[in-house]
């Protein structure tokens, strides 16, 4: 699917063996931080983008899992612009929880960095749970504030 756009666009020629200039372009991700929530993917994002040719978008962009249909200028859009001499990462921690989206990956760029972070899991669950009862407190949703007890046999994982 993606290999004529791979063979005009984004791998081109230019993009990897002409460094001389910088050629300022949106570029689609060569490394993806794609799991697991709650892990602190968002510090891992934060301390790789101090490097300076490192670039991500601020966001989760979701395209393999939400937007894929959308195609590959529609990703690319989505990216800051950056130099030849740049790595463009994203962070989408959703990446990982499916095999349908890691094949959507696999297809992508069968050689692109995967970063995974973990962390002991019941911190984590009692992160994703903390995150889910602000939300529920800020919006208006009709759900209601539960024990994490009650939580644990509620959530889909
Ligand atoms: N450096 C470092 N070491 C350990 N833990 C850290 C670090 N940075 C962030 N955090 C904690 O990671 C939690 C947020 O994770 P994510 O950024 O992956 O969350 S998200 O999935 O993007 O919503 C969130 O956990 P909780 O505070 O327990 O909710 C952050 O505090």
């Amino acid at each position: 699917m993606f290999q004529d756009y791979h063979s005009t666009g984004e791998y081109s020629q230019r993009d990897t063996q002409d460094t001389k200039e910088p050629y300022i372009r949106r570029r689609l991700p060569k490394a993806l931080i794609i799991g697991f929530s709650k892990c602190g993917t968002s510090a891992l994002r934060s301390f790789l983008t101090i490097h300076p040719d490192i670039v991500a978008p601020g966001n989760e962009v979701r395209f393999f899992t939400d937007h894929y249909s959308k195609g590959l200028e529609w990703y690319r859009h989505q990216m800051p612009k950056s130099t030849a001499n740049q790595i463009t990462i994203e962070k989408t921690p959703g990446y990982i929880k499916t095999l349908e989206t890691l094949d959507h990956i696999h297809e992508f760029n069968p050689k692109i960095k995967l970063l995974v972070i973990v962390r002991n899991p019941v911190t984590r669950l009692q992160s994703q749970y903390a995150h889910h009862m602000y939300k529920i407190s800020v919006s208006r949703s009709n759900q209601s504030i539960v024990s994490f007890e009650k939580w644990l046999h509620l959530v889909p994982f």
